[in-house]
């Protein structure tokens, strides 16, 4: 039997799983629990590592059982079960993107608003050439993970005749990007106010991304003149990005709930 927690952070769902239980069938793990009708069900799976010295390591698997650097919306869940169950209201997370540092703003059990340090976001213009699509402009967004942001005009975030599903999914696994990329599609509504779909790396369309929710910011902040505080509206809900300069670390602010406690049989 293996025991998991299971958390959200505006719909994108994590099962928090502790990291000896794993014994290197991490990949295998995530594609099982993370089937949506044969299992719990999630996007991904943080493995929490507690390390000798009293460190916290997370290694997160994607649904489909590829490793990512990190997740925002992840690490967030894993910060709101330390907080529950161990009155942790100030944690350091390791993760293959850096440290992220995550404070309890408020808890209210089992939702907690959390704020974290994601680390400095690196943005560079770039346009891409997809196969029977043609030149589709935007920027490559790194927070720690990899990131593809589009600007659309329409309401729908459809763009270049395509559904952005569909454009996501083809940009996500394009060989222009050798190990995957997250895909947002961006529109600004105000001067603080974004609003954006995401096609996640290894997993497809999800309601929320915490590094979707900064890749996207950051992208409109350095190339759109929008405000360096702001308020990003996913499909599952907002979140808050401040970024003072181009070389400061970006700060996100959003909620993350615990649904349950469980263990799976049959492992
Ligand atoms: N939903 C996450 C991102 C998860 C990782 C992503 N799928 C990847 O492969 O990079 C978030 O909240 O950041």
């Amino acid at each position: 039997m293996v025991p998991f927690v299971k958390a959200h952070a505006c719909g994108n769902d994590f099962l928090v799983i502790e990291e000896h239980l794993a014994q290197r069938r991490h990949a295998d793990l995530a594609r099982k629990l993370c089937a949506r009708n044969t299992s719990v069900g999630a996007d991904g799976i943080e493995f929490l590592e507690r390390k000798s010295n009293g460190e916290l390591f997370l290694r997160l698997f994607n649904a489909d059982g590829s490793e990512a650097e990190l997740s925002g919306n992840g690490t967030r869940c894993v910060a709101a079960w330390l907080a529950k169950n161990e009155g942790r209201n100030e944690v350091a997370l390791g993760t293959h993107g850096g440290v992220r540092t995550c404070r309890v703003v408020e808890a209210k059990d089992p939702l907690y608003l959390i704020e974290s340090g994601m680390g400095i976001p690196r943005v560079m213009q770039r346009t891409i050439e997809v196969p029977g699509v043609g030149n589709v402009a935007g920027a490559m967004v790194n927070v720690g993970n990899p990131h593809f942001v589009i600007f659309v005009d329409s309401e729908d975030f459809s763009t270049h005749g395509l559904a952005w599903q569909q454009l996501g999914a083809r940009i996500s696994t394009s060989p222009l990007f050798p190990h995957g990329t997250n895909v947002e599609f961006v529109r600004v509504l105000a001067k603080d106010e974004i609003a954006f779909r995401i096609y996640e790396r290894g997993c497809g369309p999800t309601t929320s991304s915490g590094t979707g929710t900064c890749a996207s910011s950051a992208a409109s902040m350095a190339l759109r003149g929008v405000e360096r505080e702001l308020t990003a509206v996913a499909e599952g809900g907002s979140q808050r990005t401040v970024w003072p300069t181009a070389e400061a670390e970006m700060r996100l602010t959003g909620p993350a709930e615990i649904i349950c406690i469980g263990e799976v049989v049959g492992l």
